[in-house]
């Protein structure tokens, strides 16, 4: 891998910065829905570790797990509460007064109770229909209020159901005393267009807090969290390198990024910390990062194609839409198949081997057989080999 000179250009590039058109909250649930991919499991260290990490990162809310699986779960979220970090712990309980005390065993103050809201779910779940729905909610909350917690209600399947009645259920959470909505594409079944509608239409119903929450079986997630965010959700649910059930949720670093990149909101999370958490959630949940994976892979700063590396050498801004400087990151050029003659000329220079028109063509001819025969990125101690041949041809050759 080379590091390119002229990449160090880049002080005229800078990142998106204030003034912030608004504050959106991030709502981690890497330790709840997260854990909720096929397993995944954290003991109670792995889960304080990834706590203070996210608490590092600047993240202020996160979802600590699930009560209601017992005594060592109970315990683990006991152990984040009392690690005293300048987070908001949240316990996701059901809508049942059992779960809730469960919560108050782990130390919380706020729990996040979830309902389901669609028809769908209500009649298979819950073999119930929405009256009850509407009386289960009001108790549950009122009784959580009525213990001193903080009450957030899920609407699990949101996006399957009929939104007159979720308005209804919105409206029955805060008479009950909740201050936040949970809008959940559980199945995703969502795109950005109706994520945006539906948001909308609920945030012209209520003063509550409104947090969409998007899985990523079509991936979309992203999107989706984006849209609802910009059709005035206040919160937003987040996972680490999107770990969660099935196709996993909407991907921390993607929504904290784009959140500031495109729409200059303030999430107050510490960009250049994405990396050392998704690391670690990556390790503790035996899920390798893809190299592709948007902000946080590996290679999603490095650049191989002649054209492309032609264009940053001469200035990053051709092919840079923000500098990787801002996630604590840095480019990297690598020569392979698809690398151009600037791009190897950078290389040699950089390791100080001078090279004629003529055996510059053959270097480039020789580093694509090969990339073509290794299938990786060809390396210093290559590339000098193949230049080293070349010029002993030209020597041969009287040039
Ligand atoms: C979309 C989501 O991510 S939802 C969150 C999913 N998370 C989890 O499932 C966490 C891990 N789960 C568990 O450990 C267990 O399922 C527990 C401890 C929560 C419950 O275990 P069990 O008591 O054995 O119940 P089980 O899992 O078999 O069934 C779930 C029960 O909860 C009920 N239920 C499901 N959702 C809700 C809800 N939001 N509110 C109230 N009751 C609910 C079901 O109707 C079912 O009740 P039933 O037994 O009376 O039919
Ligand atoms: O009801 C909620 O809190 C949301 C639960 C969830 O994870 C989902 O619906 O995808």
């Amino acid at each position: 891998m080379f590091q390119s000179k002229r990449i160090e250009k880049s002080e005229q590039i800078s990142g998106p910065q204030g003034p912030y058109a608004r504050e959106v909250v991030l709502n981690d649930t890497t330790l709840r829905d997260g854990e909720q991919a096929p397993g995944v499991a954290f003991t109670v260290a792995e889960k304080v570790e990834i706590a203070r990490a996210l608490s590092k990162a600047g993240v202020t809310e996160l979802e600590a797990g699930t009560p209601a699986m017992g005594a060592e779960e109970i315990g683990a979220i006991r152990s984040i509460v009392e690690a005293g970090l300048p987070l908001t712990p949240i316990a996701w309980c059901r809508m049942r007064r059992e779960d809730v005390d469960a919560a108050i065993a782990s130390g919380v103050t706020m729990v996040n109770l979830s309902v389901p809201v669609s028809d769908t779910q209500i009649e298979i779940k819950l073999r119930g229909d929405r009256s009850r729905v509407l009386e289960q909610t009001k108790s549950v909350v009122a009784y959580a209020r009525g213990k001193g917690l903080d009450v957030a209600v899920g609407g699990e399947d949101s996006s399957r159901a009929h939104p007159d009645f979720l308005i209804e259920v919105m409206a029955a959470a805060r008479g009950a005393g909740a201050r936040r909505f949970r809008v959940a594409d559980t199945l995703s079944v969502l795109d950005p267009f109706s994520a945006f509608d539906l948001v909308a239409k609920l945030r012209a119903e209520t003063d509550m807090e409104l947090e969409i929450h998007c899985h990523d079986d079509l991936g979309l997630a992203t999107a989706n969290t984006l849209a609802g965010i910009k059709a005035g959700a206040t919160h937003a649910s987040v996972t680490v390198i999107g770990l969660g059930e099935r196709a996993g949720n909407a991907p921390l670093e993607e929504v904290a990024m784009a959140a500031m990149q495109l729409y200059k909101y303030r999430t107050g999370v510490v960009l250049t910390e994405l990396q050392n958490v998704a690391a670690l959630v990556s390790a503790a949940a035996r899920r390798p990062i893809p190299l592709n994976k948007s902000i946080v892979g590996d290679h999603v700063f490095t650049h191989e194609s002649g054209i492309h590396v032609d264009g940053l050498l001469k200035d990053q801004r051709s092919y840079e839409a923000f500098d990787p400087r801002i996630l604590g990151r840095a480019h990297r050029i690598v020569i392979g198949k698809h690398s151009g003659s600037a791009a190897v000329t950078a290389a040699l220079d950089g390791l100080s081997l001078p090279a004629s028109s003529e055996e510059l063509s053959q270097i480039v001819a020789f580093v694509r057989v090969h990339a073509l025969n290794h299938k990786e990125p060809v390396s210093g101690e290559q590339l000098t080999s193949i230049w080293r041949n070349v010029r002993e041809q030209s020597a041969s050759r009287g040039l």
